[in-house]
């Protein structure tokens, strides 16, 4: 008999580890299944489970077909309540895939009306009067406004939202939230009156993230970033659903670690910058690749000549410059595409010569390298920094890895990553 209460659709798959880790942590056995396939794999214990799409940067109808694919056999395992699960950045363009994804979602579990909360303070994304900062911030000033596959250029969720949705846009602000679950409820029921299908809701802090999880404890879907996911899991623990004990250790795993970077967030080029204070940091030439040279077995073979003795970083991070230079000569997607397609097949090939930990870094490129190493679902483990747990995979190989979203994590985030992995 299945225990599964809450089912969560991820539009990538390191914001489906964060959204995992929140969960773990507020006490709900959370498992993150990888792909439309991974679904099969989810355990019968699973008290939440996440399925992590790669459905962020897709054609929008695709994305609409994986999301409610995947909710549907999520709600036949026995969930009652969904979450759609997309980036604290907000991360999409007009056409998508935030909104349609939303929409489809809001008439498949026919909710009538639904939230849209991205914020995630511990990470700084907060939102104020509907506009969303990183840190100090506005978005749209934010080093978001750079990002490789999609570029945010307007703070204004409600106006983004709108761009994208067939549904009107409403607003809780800040002033209802601080009054708590009761006014935020009533908040929602006068914008559902209005026939307004979503509503974007302000939070600065974790308290108010709070009362909009307890408000939220009877609509079929919420959407949002990982913030929101401690009260929404508070709320099953509440009504005796979940005992909220969850243990979050894992198995130890042994073989040789790989570093693996293809993130060109700030914070990522910082960390491949401090991890060349401690491990040797090979480059994946971007030009050269996209200009027709295979780098990945010349690559395999130096990572490969340190095995058993030190773990290797290989970075395609460069900052928004040159990021531009390559995109402007070969396309942002083609760019993109090649450059997972490249991590994909060093993973694949590493693993085949016995790797067992990697830690990778970047959304896209993390979603490139678990699908060629097959892996279909993952434990998750203790939280390495905000938004990135350790995890270990449930077979078919089992690999310790974790998946850092590209701007989550501290300078020094590879070498915490391989201490607190098993
Ligand atoms: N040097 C480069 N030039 C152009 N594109 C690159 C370069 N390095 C990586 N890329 C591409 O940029 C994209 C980075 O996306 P990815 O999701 O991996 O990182 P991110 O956007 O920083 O992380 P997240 O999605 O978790 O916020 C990938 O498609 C990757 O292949
Ligand atoms: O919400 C976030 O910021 C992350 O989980 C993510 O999805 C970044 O790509």
């Amino acid at each position: 008999m299945s225990r599964l209460l809450l089912g969560c659709v991820a539009d990538d798959y390191t914001g489906a580890s964060d959204l995992a880790n929140t969960l773990a942590k507020a006490g709900l056995h959370t498992v993150q299944t990888i792909g439309p396939e991974g679904l099969d794999h989810a355990p019968d214990d699973a008290e939440a489970v996440v399925a992590a799409l790669k459905s962020r940067s897709i054609e929008p109808a695709e994305a609409v077909r994986m999301s409610v694919d995947a909710w549907r056999r999520l709600k036949g395992l026995g969930a009652r309540q969904c979450y759609f699960k997309y980036c604290s950045t907000f991360d999409s363009t007009d056409r998508g895939n935030i909104g349609p994804v939303m929409d489809a979602l809001l008439e498949e579990t026919g909710a009538g009306f639904t939230i849209a909360s991205p914020s995630f303070p511990e990470t700084g994304r907060t939102v104020y009067q509907g506009n969303l900062f990183v840190w100090s911030q506005p978005l749209n000033e934010s080093p978001l406004k750079d990002h490789p596959l999609n570029p945010m250029r307007d703070a204004n969720l409600v106006r983004v939202l709108e761009r994208q949705s067939r549904t009107r846009i409403g607003l809780v602000d800040w002033q209802t939230v601080t009054q708590g679950p009761d006014a935020v409820r009533a908040a929602f029921d006068v914008l559902r009156k209005a026939s307004i299908g979503a509503a974007v809701v302000d939070a600065l802090t974790l308290g108010d993230l709070a009362a909009i999880g307890s408000a939220c404890r009877d609509l079929s879907l919420v959407t949002g970033a990982s913030g929101l996911a401690g009260g929404i899991a508070r709320n099953f623990i509440e009504a005796g659903l979940a005992s909220g004990r969850n243990a979050t250790d894992l198995p130890a795993v042994a073989g040789p670690e790989v570093l693996l970077a293809g993130s060109c967030s700030p914070a990522t080029l910082a960390q491949v910058e401090a991890a060349g204070q401690r491990y040797p940091v090979l480059r994946l030439d971007v030009d050269a690749l996209l200009a027709g040279t295979d780098m990945v077995p010349a690559l395999h073979d130096a990572v490969m000549a340190e095995f058993g003795h030190r773990p290797v970083l290989v970075a395609s991070s460069a900052p928004p410059d040159s990021v531009r230079t390559v995109q402007d000569r070969h396309g942002r997607e083609e760019a993109g595409r090649r450059v997972e397609e490249a991590f994909a097949r060093l993973a694949q090939g590493l693993a085949e010569a016995g790797a067992r930990r990697f830690v990778v870094a970047g959304g896209e490129t993390s979603g490139a390298v678990v699908d060629a190493l097959g892996v279909k679902a993952l434990r998750i483990g203790p939280e390495i920094a905000p938004g990135v747990p350790a995890t270990v995979s449930l077979g078919p190989v089992t690999y310790a890895l974790a998946l850092k979203s590209g701007n989550f994590g501290g300078p020094n985030f590879f070498s915490d990553a391989l201490e607190v992995m098993p």
